[in-house]
């Protein structure tokens, strides 16, 4: 004989009834089986509701009732069910009615009251399944729990098993093929109907397991298994196949409701297997509890989680060394019937902290504040100190306790994703590490831990992007292309949250809008809002979250900070940031190392070229980077090149701006700032601290061309010097040498400037808008590390900034 129990979710309708038929049949021939039935899902949360309603006084409660009542007839109808159903139907819906109208007009519930409305959805359940399968030719018997599980007065439920397994023993005596009963009923004492917890028919059927001595108690719900985590807060997690009933206890003491915790302790007694099935998939494996499990791959078995937990400590400098503190404590939480889910103490024994349920908090303070009234008058204990809307997360495995550095990799990667852990418990047994977050955080630390520790397909890069032109377009277009390679070579699965120009913005609102961002941006956004765009991003509390900034915007750096202190990492082509006054520069470096994320502008120079990573690379492995001499500008280098090859210089400043190689604003590359800031950013980089005013610096063209606001005004005046830049041409003939504006950095001092070049020398040959930086090193004396390529264009910029995301991301 085995035991099938089916949740609410299982019997919600008339087509779900057909399936859990369907399941019974496949065994009917070969076993009798108890069939545990919820009501309706989601019938015990609306005549909870209609108490509710009812002792307010509001009559709303009627039409909420007359709403439940409607969808039991539609099963009824559909299921066509003999008119006798409907009468016995009809009749229980009186009787709570009447129940319900004693409540409205006493303003009061009763818990006897409470319990027999409450109860009734599996009362209904059983009455119309049973039938059901009666009217498909099988041989059931609809048995009323209540006559044989007893419970005992206390606070939660206290089976009386010895007289339950008792009253049992009378059901072997009954002919049937299918005994069916209402799971979550009871009785007390005196026969009046109790109730065995919220989704307490797991815990009905596993009685009823024990007492009927069966071989294995099927949970039928309507995921397949019990899973790595919660399937609606990690989509990565996967069925657990098979598992202890102590690692199963641990998971849903601490929140995984597929099944209800006291549930496994009968089953655990009497060495019944437990396996959790899916009603909707018949056929998967699902998971099976057992004694001895088959080991899985990973160490942790599974997570969970449970919401609404406060954080209640005790503290004080009475209570250092005074035996008794602890006892009088916990007695008096006991005493009033206060659950402890957690609990710490400091190792000073200043304080003392446990985890309670919201729902107990004003009962602890009371309760406490009672029991310590001298102690606190005295100042020698403090006033309970309660911290709300924390979460608990469990992380739950057997094989934990004989594998070192769990919690160091749980804590680190917490760590790595900027979350505050509250407190943290590990259980004696070794079987669990369970800490408090707040609960904002919650789906965030359970995500990043199941993608640490299990074999997870892979890890969800959430991008917000600054800046969406000619650079950001190609990085998008880079990354649609490289898409599926990412996700099935890196594991990595880029997602783009949200992007911004600076007239519009446009948040997902769950999708990925990598594919058409272009179209939600045209179509559907709102006006840009860059205060607004962070917030957003902040509130979305995603894991693995980089804000890429594809600007030239000084305000878009200013929130730099913000975004840092929010845990998100960034991406930076922006130069604007890591040039700016040297100590702002140190405080975003110094907030990203605080808050554990990243500050990356490799792109600042030389586009993609691998130049701030190689510097820092040497710098890491103990190189010290004595000198640079760069030519760093790509647009400068294509308007000199063009220039060499006879076009005048205007009409070669006209050709750069026209493909894209300038900053948007000419004035930047032609006055030389452009190439200063490089300059500052690889000195930083290498070590040395360097303001704007310690560089010498002299603008590529004559001042009086950059005082004009716009680009018309700049091309008129180069125009208007058209014969001092012909008079380099004469000058470059007839000493057979190039002019190259040229960034140089040794024994401290810092030049910008047009210097000449000799054929002899590496920056004579620099092709198109190609940048060429020489490193003299400790390591690299004689003989300078020389990188050179493009450093100039949206390709090579986007393809810099993509390289960075990746690399923060496969970290
Ligand atoms: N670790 C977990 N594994 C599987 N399901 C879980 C887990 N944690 C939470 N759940 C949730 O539990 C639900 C099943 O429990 P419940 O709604 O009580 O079902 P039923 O009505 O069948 O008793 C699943 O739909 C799933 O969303
Ligand atoms: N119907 C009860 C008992 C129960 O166990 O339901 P379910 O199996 O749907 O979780 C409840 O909602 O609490």
């Amino acid at each position: 004989m085995k035991v099938l129990k089916f949740g609410g979710s299982s019997v919600s309708n008339s087509e779900n009834c057909k399936r859990v038929q369907e399941i019974i049949k496949r065994d009917y021939a070969n076993c009798k089986q108890v069939v545990v039935v919820s009501a309706f899902g989601g019938v015990t949360d609306e005549l909870e509701r209609c108490i509710n309603l009812a002792s307010d006084r509001n009559k709303e409660y009627e039409n909420s009732l007359f709403k439940v009542k409607e969808r039991h007839f539609q099963v009824i109808n559909e299921l066509n069910l003999p008119a006798e159903i409907e009468f016995g139907t009809s009749k229980k819906f009186d009787e709570i009615a009447e129940l319900l109208q004693g409540v409205y007009l006493l303003e009061e519930i009763s818990q006897k009251v409470k319990n027999s409305v409450m109860g009734s959805g599996e009362i209904l359940s059983s009455l119309i399944f049973s039938a059901y399968l009666n009217q498909c030719g099988m041989n059931t018997v609809l048995f009323d729990s209540r006559d044989f599980i007893k419970t005992q007065n206390g606070k939660g439920v206290f089976l009386n098993s010895e007289q339950t397994n008792k009253n049992l023993e009378a059901v072997k005596n009954v002919e049937f093929q299918v005994a069916l009963f209402p799971g979550f009923i009871a009785s007390g004492q005196k026969g009046e109907m109790t109730l065995l917890g919220r989704g307490g028919s797991d815990y009905t059927a596993s009685i009823l397991a024990a007492g009927l001595k069966c071989s294995e108690l099927e949970i039928w719900t309507d995921v397949s298994g019990m899973f790595t985590a919660d399937p609606r807060l990690v989509s990565q997690a996967q069925p657990i196949e098979q598992m202890s009933f102590q690692e199963a206890m641990e998971l849903s003491h601490f929140g995984a409701k597929v099944i209800y915790p006291p549930t496994l302790i009968p089953v655990l007694q009497n060495k019944i297997n437990v396996r959790i099935k899916n009603t909707f998939a018949p056929d998967e494996k699902g998971t099976l509890i057992t004694s001895a499990p088959k080991s899985e791959r990973s160490i942790v078995r599974g997570l969970s989680s449970i919401n609404n937990i406060n954080l209640f400590t005790l503290s004080g400098s009475g209570m250092v060394g005074i035996s008794g503190f602890a006892s009088r404590f916990f007695t008096c939480l006991a005493q009033n019937k206060i659950n402890v889910v957690l609990i710490t103490q400091a190792s000073s024994e200043q304080s003392m902290s446990v985890g309670i349920n919201e729902g107990d908090r004003a009962l602890a303070i009371e309760a406490v504040r009672s029991e310590f009234e001298m102690e606190i008058r005295m100042n020698l204990v403090n006033e309970p100190a309660v911290e709300q809307d924390l979460s608990i997360v469990a992380v739950v495995g057997e094989d934990m306790g004989y594998t070192p550095g769990i919690s160091g990799k749980v804590f680190s990667v917490l760590g790595r994703n900027g979350v505050n852990i509250r407190a943290m418990a590990q259980g004696g047994n070794e079987l669990n590490i369970t800490f408090m977050v707040p609960t904002f955080d919650v789906k965030k630390v359970l995500n990043v831990i199941h993608e640490d520790f299990f074999i997870s397909t892979h890890k969800k890069v959430n991008l917000y992007i600054a800046g969406v032109g000619n650079v950001g377009g190609k990085l998008l277009e880079f990354m649609k292309n490289q898409y599926d390679y990412l996700l099935e070579e890196k594991g990595l699965q880029l997602i783009v949250r949200a992007v911004t120009n600076s007239r519009k913005m446009y948040f997902a609102k769950d999708e990925n809008m990598l594919q058409d961002w272009k179209q939600k941006l045209e179509e559907e956004s709102e006006v840009a809002n860059l205060q607004e765009f962070v917030k957003r991003m902040d509130q979305a509390n995603l894991r693995n979250s980089v804000f890429v900034d594809i600007t030239a915007s000084e305000s878009v750096s200013k929130v730099y900070q913000q975004v840092l202190n929010s845990t998100v990492s960034i991406v930076a082509c922006n130069k604007i940031a890591a040039s700016s006054e040297f100590d702002n520069y140190l405080r975003i470096k110094a907030a990203a190392k605080k808050h554990n994320v990243e500050f990356m502008f490799e792109s600042n120079v030389g586009a993609g070229l691998p130049v701030i990573s190689t510097i820092n690379s040497l710098i890491h492995t103990g190189d010290k980077i004595v000198g640079i001499d760069a030519v760093v500008s790509g647009s400068l280098n294509f308007i000199m090149n063009e220039f060499n090859n006879g076009k005048s210089f205007v009409e070669a400043v006209k050709m750069a701006m026209e493909q894209g190689f300038t900053e948007p604003d000419p004035k930047i590359d032609l006055s030389g700032m452009d190439v200063l800031r490089k300059l500052l950013i690889l000195s930083r980089e290498a070590g040395y601290k360097l303001e704007v005013k310690d560089v010498e610096h002299e603008p590529m063209i004559p001042l009086s061309c950059l005082n004009g606001e716009t680009a018309a005004d700049l091309i008129r005046d180069l125009e208007a010097h058209n014969d001092h830049f012909e008079a380099w041409r004469t000058v470059m003939a007839e000493k057979n040498i190039r002019y190259r504006y040229i960034a140089s950095f040794a024994d401290g001092k810092a030049n910008v400037s047009l210097k000449e070049v000799t054929p002899d020398h590496p920056f004579y040959d620099i092709h198109g808008k190609d940048n060429v930086i020489s490193l003299k090193t400790k390591w690299y004396n004689d003989q300078p590390l020389i990188i050179k390529g493009a450093g100039a264009g949206a390709e090579v910029t986007a393809s810099g900034i993509f390289g960075d995301i990746i690399r923060i991301t496969s970290n």
